[in-house]
């Protein structure tokens, strides 16, 4: 799915000041790969949430495959929404509820009532999802219950669920938070893979920098809600991200010390000496 904003302006309906994101245009063609860096507030997840279509805007627009989803009729807001996939950084999983079903919920929105009722009790589609998990090194987890697994296993539950979905556009808050920096690697790397098998737009929204900069080819810096940088991978310097976390640099971690000679391009084989 390709996806545009255009002056694009949100608040969030409790929230009072100035709009957590202000936008000026923002592209990405279809299976593009986006990560979203930023310091803590900058309004990553807010974005996430405006291409998610689960904020609406104050002025500006959204444009998803070229159509306004707020000018949408209700059936055909529903029908799009269930090409998208917003998998937040704690994936919201009944405790009681077997690992199976909790990742062929991701299919729900695809489904009717009847259907979608009847997959709670027989689950359809087992093979693809211990397919999913093993990309996850989750596949003995099939059978399991959800209250039975540590926090980082259900984080990578929750992101087996989003490639069961199959979604057009991937939008990811976070996915590491709960992770080692060995399992981090190996979901990043699954995801990263699969959206590109899958021919899915992906965005993600990362705090682990050098994680995001050695495994996307297009990077976007948000500094208080509006944008920063929009480079490709070769181009954030780490002057670039010192600037960008200048008043939050603990959240900066991992990242070679910036030089007085010109900066040269952070590469993705440079980030992985963390
Ligand atoms: N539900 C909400 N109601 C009111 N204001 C909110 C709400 N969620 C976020 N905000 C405000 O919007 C701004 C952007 O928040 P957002 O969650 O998008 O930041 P973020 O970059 O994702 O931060 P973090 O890295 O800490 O998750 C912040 O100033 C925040 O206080």
């Amino acid at each position: 799915m390709k996806l545009a904003l255009e002056r694009l302006s949100l608040r969030h309906p409790a929230a009072r000041g100035a709009p957590a994101l202000d936008l000026d245009a923002l592209q990405l063609a279809s299976g593009e790969q986006l990560a979203i860096v930023g310091p803590s507030g900058a309004g990553k997840t807010t974005l996430l949430h405006a291409l998610a279509c689960a904020l609406r805007p104050r002025s500006g627009r959204l444009l998803l495959d070229g159509a306004d989803p707020w000018a949408l009729s209700a059936r055909e807001l529903r029908r799009l929404r269930a090409e998208l996939f917003l998998a937040p950084h704690i994936p919201p999983l009944p405790p009681r509820q077997r690992v199976v079903t909790a990742v062929l919920a991701g299919r729900l929105p695809r489904m009717g009532l009847w259907q979608s009722l009847r997959s709670l009790f027989y689950p359809v589609g087992i093979a693809d999802a211990d397919a999913a998990l093993e990309r996850f090194d989750l596949a003995d987890k099939l059978f399991a219950r959800v209250d039975r697994l540590s926090g980082g296993e259900r984080q990578r539950v929750g992101l087996a669920r989003a490639l069961v979905a199959r979604p057009r556009l991937l939008l990811v808050d976070e996915p590491l938070s709960a992770l080692d920096p060995a399992r981090a690697r190996q979901a990043m790397q699954a995801l990263t893979e699969s959206a590109r098998q899958q021919g899915a737009t992906l965005v993600c929204t990362m705090h682990d920098v050098p994680m995001a900069l050695a495994h996307f080819p297009r990077v976007l810096g948000l500094q208080g809600g509006a944008l920063a940088f929009d480079l490709p991978v070769g181009e954030v310097t780490p002057e670039r991200l010192q600037a960008l976390y200048a008043r939050h640099p603990e959240e900066l971690a991992g990242l070679p010390a910036a030089r007085d000679e010109p900066p040269a391009p952070v590469g993705a084989a440079r980030m992985h000496c963390r």
